[in-house]
């Protein structure tokens, strides 16, 4: 698929995609959610780490795509849904994912003020100036999530790392349950 003319910016970095997934620390026995998998470029380094795989993608092109990808992993499971309403899991989760800055409060808002807490935490690539709101913890809303989930930036990710770049740098922004 051409990346321009799907308008969206595919993480190009493999070293980035490693360190997320690596960060996140999950591994046989463990729910993870791929929130906008796109073609599956986060999915497969996941799947190989050993966890059961959500790859959630709303697009019809992608998810065909990735259904041809993982039709032999049973470990990964496509949702062709919209992140914005799909069901969260009841049982503990955790997310890695590079997800769409359009709709990137609302999930992040989804993830964080459910009053279930079984959301064990994420690895999130977002916009760099996003992050550091979040991370901020000084409006009403972000600080009741910093007194339950710790939350910070782990890193600066430019623009370069991502095919096509877009105009600004994005983060790794980590999130715990406390
Ligand atoms: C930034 S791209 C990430 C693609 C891939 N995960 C990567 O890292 O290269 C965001 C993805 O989210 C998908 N997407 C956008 N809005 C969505 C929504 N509301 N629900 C589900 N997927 C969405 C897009 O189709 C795209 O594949």
């Amino acid at each position: 698929m051409h990346p321009n003319r799907s308008g969206v910016h595919f993480l190009s970095s493999y070293p980035v995609i490693r360190s997320l997934i690596r960060s996140s620390g999950v591994g046989p026995g463990d729910l993870v959610i791929d929130f906008g998998a796109g073609p599956g470029t986060i999915t497969a380094p996941l799947a190989a780490a050993g966890p059961r795989v959500l790859a959630i993608e709303r697009d019809d092109r992608f998810v065909r795509e990735l259904h041809r990808r993982f039709a032999a992993q049973p470990s990964v499971r496509i949702v062709h849904a919209d992140l914005r309403t799909v069901p969260l899991p009841s049982r503990d989760f955790s997310v890695v994912a590079s997800i769409p800055y359009a709709v990137s409060t609302l999930l992040v808002r989804r993830l964080l003020s459910r009053p279930r807490r079984s959301l064990v935490g994420a690895d999130l690539v977002v916009e760099w100036g996003f992050a550091r709101r979040i991370a901020a913890g000084d409006t009403k809303e972000t600080a009741s999530w910093a007194r339950r989930f710790d939350i910070r930036v782990a890193r600066r990710i430019p623009a370069s790392c991502f095919r096509p770049a877009p105009r600004v740098d994005s983060a790794h922004l980590v999130i715990r349950r406390r």
